[in-house]
C-alpha cells in the first residue's frame, strides 16, 4: 500500500462547502500533487476544477481534474465530504439515515475500483460515517480515520488562547467524544506551556464552562448565521492530510476504532491518536478523571445507540 513510485494523490468525494474549501486550501499549503474531485453535481466537479486550475499560476504546479471513482484506484487518501449538512437547528445526529445510505453507496464505488489507501471521513455524524466506512470497506481500522473532534480541539484552544492572551498554539488541549452534542472538554490535560490550566490562580470555573459550551455550539451559532461551517474543517482537513502524507506522527484528535482503549469497544469516537503515513499509529490512552470517564460513556453510548442505520446495512 502507499509505494507507488508516482506522486501523491487526493480523490475529494464531494465538493460541496466543505469539499471545495478543503481543495482550496490544499493548493494553498502545497500538500498534494494530484486532486481529483468528484461529485454527484458533475458540473459542480467541474467547474471547481477549472476555477482552482486559474489559481495555479499563482502557487506551485499540481495536478487538479473533476474525475471518477477509477481515479480512486490510484489514490494515497481518499476523503468524503459528500452527503447532508445540517439545517438550523438539526443535530449532526439527525443526518444519519441520509448519509449512511450515501456512504454505503460511495465506500462501495470506492473499494470496486481497488482503492488500497486510507479513507478520511467530515460527513457528519463523522464518527458513525467513519465506522461505517471501516465496516463497509473491510479495510484495517488504522486506514479509516474521521475528523472526529479535530475541529472542536482548534475551536477550544483558539477560545482558550484567547481567554488566556496566548498563542493558541501553545495551547494543549483536548475534546474528545463524539462530534457533537456529547463532546466532553479534557480539563484534567490542559495545559499553556506545561501549565495546567486548572492550576492558574486567576482560575474561574463558569467562564472556563461558558468556554467548552461556546465549542460545543460553535456549528449551530455559524449556521445561524451563514448556513454551513467550513473553513475551519477545510484546515483540519488539510492539517490532517499532512501529518498523513509527510509521516509526521503528529497527534490530533481523531475518530478511531477503540478496542478497549478508555474502556471501550466497537466504536468510532474522538480521541488523541499518532497519525503517520500509515494512518493511525496509536491512540493516546489519557488517564481521565472520574467525570471526564463517565461523560466519555455516556457520549460512547448515545454513538452505538444511533449507529442503527448502519448496522442495518451491513
Ligand atoms: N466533521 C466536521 O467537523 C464537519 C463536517 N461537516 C459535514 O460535512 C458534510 C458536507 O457539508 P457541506 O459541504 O456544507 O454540504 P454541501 O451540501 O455544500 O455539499 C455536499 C456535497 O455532497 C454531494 N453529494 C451528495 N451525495 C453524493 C454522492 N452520493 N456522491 C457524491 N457526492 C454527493 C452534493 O452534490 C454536494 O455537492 C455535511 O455532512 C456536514 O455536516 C461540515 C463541517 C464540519
Ligand atoms: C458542522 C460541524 O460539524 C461543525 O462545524 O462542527
Amino acid at each position: 500500500m502507499l509505494e507507488k513510485g508516482k506522486g501523491t494523490r487526493i480523490v475529494v468525494i464531494g465538493t460541496g462547502f466543505v469539499g471545495s474549501s478543503y481543495a482550496y486550501a490544499l493548493l494553498n499549503q502545497e500538500v498534494v500533487d494530484e486532486l481529483v474531485l468528484l461529485d454527484l453535481n458533475k458540473e459542480k466537479a467541474e467547474g471547481d476544477a477549472m476555477d482552482l486550475n486559474h489559481g495555479m499560476p499563482f502557487g506551485a504546479p499540481m495536478k487538479i481534474w473533476a474525475g471518477s471513482y477509477d481515479d480512486c484506484k490510484d489514490a494515497d487518501i481518499v476523503v468524503i465530504t459528500a452527503g447532508a449538512n445540517q439545517a438550523p437547528g438539526e443535530t449532526r445526529l439527525d443526518l444519519i439515515e441520509k448519509n449512511a445510505k450515501i456512504f454505503h453507496t460511495i465506500v462501495g464505488a470506492v473499494m470496486s475500483s481497488g482503492f488500497d489507501g486510507i479513507f478520511v471521513i467530515a460527513t457528519n455524524p463523522v464518527d458513525i460515517l467513519s465506522y461505517a466506512t471501516w465496516k463497509f470497506s473491510g479495510l484495517p481500522k488504522e486506514r479509516v480515520i474521521g475528523s472526529g473532534t479535530i475541529l472542536d480541539t482548534a475551536r477550544f484552544r483558539f477560545l482558550l488562547g484567547q481567554h488566556f492572551k496566548v498563542d493558541s498554539r501553545n495551547v494543549h488541549a483536548y475534546i474528545m467524544g463524539e462530534h457533537g452534542d456529547t463532546e466532553l472538554p479534557i480539563w484534567s490535560h490542559a495545559d499553556i506551556a506545561g501549565k495546567p490550566i486548572l492550576s492558574y490562580s486567576q482560575i474561574d470555573m463558569k467562564e472556563l464552562d461558558d468556554i467548552f459550551m461556546k465549542v460545543r455550539d460553535a456549528a449551530y451559532h455559524i449556521i445561524e448565521r451563514k448556513g454551513a461551517t467550513y473553513y475551519g474543517i477545510a484546515m483540519g482537513l488539510v492539517r490532517l492530510t499532512k501529518a498523513i502524507l509527510r509521516n509526521e506522527n503528529s497527534v490530533l484528535t481523531i475518530s478511531t476504532l477503540l478496542e478497549g482503549e478508555y474502556g471501550l469497544n466497537d466504536v468510532y469516537i474522538g480521541v488523541p491518536a499518532v497519525i503517520n503515513r500509515q494512518g493511525v499509529r496509536e491512540i493516546i490512552d489519557l488517564e481521565l478523571n472520574d467525570e471526564e470517564h463517565e461523560k466519555l460513556h455516556h457520549s460512547a453510548t448515545v454513538l452505538q445507540q444511533a449507529s442503527k442505520p448502519v448496522n442495518d446495512l451491513t
